[in-house]
Order: structure tokens, then C-alpha cells, then sequence
């Protein structure tokens, strides 16, 4: 008797790629042929049922296996999706480990709180945060060192190119500028240069509209021609119209995804979690410690966090933000937790109006607040 039965499985390896595009219920998936004899190649993949069944979803940037490829139509069924070892919601992309954060030197001018702003976001990602200054070509030497320092200060060791002249400028022991070509891989592939940071890794492109990232995923990538907005051009936005998110494949190995566009990211972090997404003040409070958990570094009593740092300022700016957030969100729960508990039999619902959280009322004000709450929450427990 054979020991071969039909039902017995064929010993092919697995077959597995990452998700670089979703399209309705369809899925680009890039194969990984490294060290196989398969055709390097997109397939275009439906989900099987079984996934959907289960509620798993699949994402941009997820790792999958495909089973059943059509070699000829291109064609494949994801039946696995491996678990994700980042997730980000807005773009949505799974397992990219770093941010690019760019930014212009010049035109626009670069401002502090702006800039900020976007480190905050970018941090509270929990992804790495890469800071790169484009435009370098349109500001002197001193410009360039004073921003490295300043720079510096803040605890970001920022990458310094210009897209349009195709350079980038590190900066040696003696404090002067030395001239790279930044697309091309020379015989010092540094740390500190930008194709070093990228190669190999799933990066997320962020940054405000202008300072050149179009202009620079073009030179990263020749082949897919993003638009490059004229100056005067600068609102029209065209190619970030869609939420569309794409992967693209860089020559030099690894993933980029490009985001939609925005000038103001909003500050959504809780107060507390403000102090880890400044990493001096994260030095600092590591450091020193406060002598109370929960301080806010406003006006406590021993505290390792206030002082003379160059952007205590716009944490301070920054914490106001948070707060306000804060409280909005405690508001609409309250007035949710008010309409279940005024639910009448008869269905009729009444809106009552409660305080704001007096969590975060500084120790000032704190008094007032509590004592009004307190007569407010008195009589909702009489009621
Ligand atoms: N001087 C100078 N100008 C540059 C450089 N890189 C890009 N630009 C110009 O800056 C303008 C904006 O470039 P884009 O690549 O469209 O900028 P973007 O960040 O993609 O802008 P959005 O598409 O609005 O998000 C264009 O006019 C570019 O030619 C550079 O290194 N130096
Ligand atoms: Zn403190």
C-alpha cells in the first residue's frame, strides 16, 4: 500500500510579504523573495473568509501570508496575518518603527513652537522620532550650526540636507560643515546620514506642507513621481485630496510611507504623559524625580522638571492644551454618565449640565472649585 494520499499537503513554503496598499477589499501585497527563486513581485490579495469571520484586520505595513498565488494574473488569498509589532491609527499603518519628521530651515522659517507641535506628535507615536531640516542650501553656516545646537538642546541630533541640491551637511569634531551627496551611498555610509536611518526600516513621513517632502520621497524613490507643489501653489494639496496610504519599496531596502498633510496637529496627550514626549524634561524628571507622582511641573513644590530649559515655555503652553482636552473629554462623559442616570421610566431623558473635573485646577483656584463641586455632587446624591 502507498503511503501518498491525495489529501496529504504539498511541502511548499510559506509564502510571505507585507500589505503596501488597500483598495476596498483588496490588498497589494509585496512578496518577500529575499534568498528564494521567486519573482520579486506585488500581489493583489483578497482576505479569506475565515479572517473576517474571525474580525482580523488587515492593515497597511501588516505581515501576512498569502496561499493560492496566480503567478500569471498576479493574483493571491491572505490567510494569516502575523501580529503586529507597532500599530498606528492615523495614518493607519502597522509595524513602521520609525517617524521622519521634516521640516524646512528656511521659507518657511522655522519656529520653535511649530516645530514642537510635530516632535510632540511624533513622540507620542512611541515610534523612534527622526528630525530632519530640509532647505539647508538657503541659510548660512552659522544658521546651520546655531539650529544643530539649539537642536541639540531640545535632545534631538537632527539630520541637515537640501533635496534640491542633493546634499546633506554633517558636522565633524571641530564643529565644520562637511558636504555629502545625499542620495548616493558613498564609501562612508555614516550613521548620522539619512539613507542610514532609512534603510531597512518601515518609516512614516510626516511634516508640514512646503518644506519638501514630495521633493525628497521623488529623489529617495524615482518611480513614483509624487506632485511637487509649486510656491505659490502651496494650498492647492492635490495629491493629499484621498486618505490614501501607500507603502513604497526604497532602493536602498526598507518601506516609506507617505501621510496626509497637516499644518496644526492637535494635542490630544493626557497632562500627564506631556513630560515623555519633551525628551530634556524626560532627562530631567528621570533625573531628579518630583516629590509629588502626579506633578504637572507648573508651580509644585520640589519638583526636578521646572527650570531654565530653553522650551519650558512651551511645555508650559502645551500643558494648558492638554488640559483644556482634558477636561472636554470629562465633560461630554459626564454629560453622557448624566443622560443614562437621568433616564426616566417613561424614556424621557434630561440634560443637567455638571462641572468640570477638578483634577488639574491649580492648587489656587482649587479651593473655590472644590467647594462649589462639592455642593453639586452633594445634591446629585440627595437626588
Ligand atoms: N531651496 C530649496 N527648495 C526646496 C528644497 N526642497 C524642496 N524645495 C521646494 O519647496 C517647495 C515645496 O516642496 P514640496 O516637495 O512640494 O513640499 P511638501 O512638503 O511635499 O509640500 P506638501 O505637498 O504641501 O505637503 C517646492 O517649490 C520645492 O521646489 C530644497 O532643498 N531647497
Ligand atoms: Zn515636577
Amino acid at each position: 500500500m502507498s503511503s501518498m494520499t491525495t489529501n496529504e499537503p504539498l511541502n511548499v513554503p510559506e509564502l510571505i510579504g507585507t500589505v503596501v496598499a488597500v483598495q476596498a477589499n483588496f490588498y497589494q501585497v509585496q512578496l518577500e523573495t529575499q534568498g528564494t527563486s521567486l519573482p520579486e513581485t506585488i500581489l493583489l490579495c483578497t482576505r479569506r473568509s475565515l479572517l473576517k469571520k474571525m474580525g482580523q484586520q488587515v492593515m497597511v505595513g501588516d505581515q501576512v501570508v498569502v496561499e493560492e498565488p496566480d503567478w500569471l494574473g498576479k493574483r493571491g488569498a491572505i490567510t494569516q496575518v502575523f501580529p503586529r509589532r507597532t500599530e498606528l491609527s492615523r495614518p493607519p499603518i502597522a509595524n513602521a518603527n520609525q517617524i521622519l519628521l521634516v521640516f524646512a530651515i528656511a521659507e518657511p522659517e522655522l519656529e520653535a513652537t511649530a516645530l514642537s507641535r510635530f516632535l510632540v506628535k511624533a513622540e507620542s507615536t512611541g515610534l523612534e522620532v527622526c528630525l530632519c531640516l530640509n532647505k539647508c542650501d538657503l541659510v548660512s553656516s552659522e544658521q546651520l550650526l546655531y539650529w544643530r545646537d539649539r537642536l541639540l538642546n531640545w535632545g534631538y541630533q537632527a539630520l541637515f540636507i537640501s533635496v534640491s541640491s542633493g546634499l546633506e551637511y554633517t558636522v565633524n569634531s571641530d564643529h565644520q560643515i562637511i558636504q555629502k551627496s545625499l542620495f548616493q551611498i558613498e564609501n562612508t555610509f555614516l550613521e548620522n546620514t539619512l539613507l542610514y536611518q532609512l534603510q531597512d526600516k518601515t518609516t512614516v513621513i510626516s511634516g508640514p506642507s512646503g518644506v519638501g517632502k514630495s521633493s525628497l520621497i521623488n529623489q529617495l524613490i524615482p518611480s513614483i513621481n509624487l506632485r511637487v507643489s509649486s510656491v505659490s501653489g502651496k494650498l492647492g494639496r492635490g495629491r493629499h485630496t484621498t486618505r490614501h496610504v501607500e507603502l513604497f519599496q526604497l532602493p536602498t531596502g526598507g518601506l516609506l510611507a507617505d501621510t496626509p498633510g497637516f499644518n496644526q496637529p492637535e494635542l490630544e496627550c493626557s497632562p500627564e504623559e506631556l513630560t515623555d514626549y519633551f525628551p530634556e524634561a524626560k532627562h530631567r524628571f528621570q533625573q531628579g524625580k518630583c516629590q509629588f507622582s502626579d506633578c504637572l511641573h507648573r508651580d509644585e513644590p520640589n519638583c526636578s522638571v521646572r527650570g531654565d530649559w530653553e522650551r519650558y515655555p512651551i511645555y508650559l503652553d502645551f500643558l494648558e492644551a492638554a488640559i483644556a482636552h482634558q477636561e472636554m473629554l470629562q465633560q461630554q462623559k459626564d454629560v453622557e454618565i448624566n443622560v443614562k442616570s437621568k433616564s426616566k421610566s417613561g424614556g424621557k431623558q434630561q440634560l443637567e449640565p455638571k462641572l468640570a473635573s477638578k483634577k488639574y485646577r491649580r492648587s489656587s483656584r482649587r479651593f473655590q472649585h472644590q467647594t462649589l463641586q462639592d455642593l453639586c455632587e452633594d445634591f446629585s446624591e440627595e437626588e
